[in-house]
């Protein structure tokens, strides 16, 4: 089924005041417009209906995305009907018609939607008041009324194209949505369930709710990974994950050579995409000589924290056929978490051998791996 995209956006946003209508005005760092227009983005060809006046606007909040724009009129109604007729130039099977000022419909809702125009002329989501229903006049109840049978209406309100089209040319006017002008021609409009988070930014304090709801939607995670390997030379100790383990070799390198943590450090640079740690910590600067590697590992998470991420876990594999890493692990999990500031259970330190296979089988050094995750908080 070929489906468009209608976006209604020539309102002008009065209850929700503002220098500029709602859809315009600044969101979690973008316009609501153009959330709205990203929850539908690759659907189909998408039509979105504005005021004369807010051109530019409509064409900033549009940057880098096929929409087309066209002047809608004085009620919802006037412009749903002049997306339609844009539309009608390369007729769609199906239409979603959708309230710009609804920034954070869930991908479900719209999946909802179009499954159901499968089967149905007419789809759109609703919840079921769940409130006791009153009427007042003034700060007085005057009645209160049956609310079983009654739902709140949401977008994107989807139906055949042919049809909502008829629909809208065949109506007087005055309807407060698109599921009453579908129904006033007669046609049948399923409902599928709506959510909470499809909230219509109506009122001020409406903002502030679709922020966090954005927040939550669009939580920031960074995976990075780190590798290294250092070479064995004379000695009789190894510094792994910040634990000295005898040993009949020791590890060459600039720093203490700890493997383990340098691919702990390359792992949360990975992650903030933020180079390695030669780049940070150059093998030719000489004040690094003989450096203990917590000194970069305690660079790389606070830059984290710098800028926002808190560390979720780490995961480390020793790879090494002696010594045995077993007895040291718990050890090596405690100083890597004390270091990061994290509880331990966020914190894994596992070992293998090569089966005897490579340069770690051939024990010439060892080799690390490393995972971490951030969370933007
Ligand atoms: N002449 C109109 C009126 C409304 N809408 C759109 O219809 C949707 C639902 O309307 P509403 O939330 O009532 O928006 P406004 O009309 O802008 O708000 P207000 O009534 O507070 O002025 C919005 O996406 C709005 O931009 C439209 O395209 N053309
Ligand atoms: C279409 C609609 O969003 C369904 O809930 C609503 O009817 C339009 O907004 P308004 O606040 O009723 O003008």
């Amino acid at each position: 089924m070929r489906c468009a995209v209608l976006i209604v956006a020539a309102g002008r946003g009065t209850r929700a005041g503002g220098e500029q209508p709602k859809q315009w005005q600044n969101l979690a760092g973008k316009p609501v417009a153009r959330w709205t227009l990203e929850r539908f983005a690759g659907l189909g060809p998408t039509v979105m209906v504005i005021h004369r006046d807010d051109r530019a606007r409509a064409e900033a909040a549009c940057a880098g995305l096929p929409v087309t724009l066209v002047e809608g009129g004085a009620e919802r109604a006037d412009s749903v009907r002049a997306g339609l007729e844009a539309l009608l130039a390369d007729a769609p099977d199906a239409v979603l018609i959708q309230d710009v000022a609804r920034p954070c419909t869930p991908v479900h809702t719209i999946a909802r939607v179009r499954a159901a125009l499968e089967t149905a002329a007419g789809a759109a989501p609703a919840l079921p008041v769940s409130d006791a229903l009153w009427t007042g006049a003034g700060e007085r109840v005057t009645g209160t009324q049956d609310r079983s049978g009654l739902y709140r209406a949401q977008t994107p309100q989807g139906f055949l194209f042919p049809d909502i089209l008829t629909a809208h040319r065949a109506h007087p006017g005055g309807a407060a949505d698109d599921v009453e002008v579908a129904r006033a021609a007669g046609l049948d409009v399923t409902i599928v369930p709506g959510d909470e988070a499809n909230l219509k930014i109506t009122l001020p304090e409406d903002f502030a709710r679709a922020a966090r709801l954005l927040k939550e939607d669009t939580m920031d995670i960074r995976v990075g990974n780190g590798f290294d390997v250092h070479a064995f030379e004379e000695g009789d100790h190894v510094i792994l994950c910040g634990v000295r383990v005898p040993h009949d070799r020791k590890l060459k390198g600039h720093s203490d050579a700890d493997v383990g943590m340098h691919a702990v450090t390359d792992a949360l640079y990975g992650a903030m995409a933020e180079g390695d740690i030669g780049q940070h910590f150059p093998p030719s600067d000489p004040q690094w000589k003989g450096a203990a590697s917590e000194i970069f590992l305690t660079h790389a998470a606070e830059m984290a924290r710098q800028k926002g991420f808190g560390i979720s876990n780490v995961d480390i594999t020793l790879i090494c056929e002696r010594p045995k890493v077993g007895p040291h692990a718990a050890d090596m999990r405690a100083r890597m978490a004390r270091l990061l500031g994290l509880e331990e259970d966020r914190v894994s330190v596992k070992a293998t051998t090569s089966e005897r296979l490579g340069f770690t089988g051939r024990e010439e050094g060892i080799a690390a791996l490393a995972t971490a995750t951030l969370v933007k908080t």
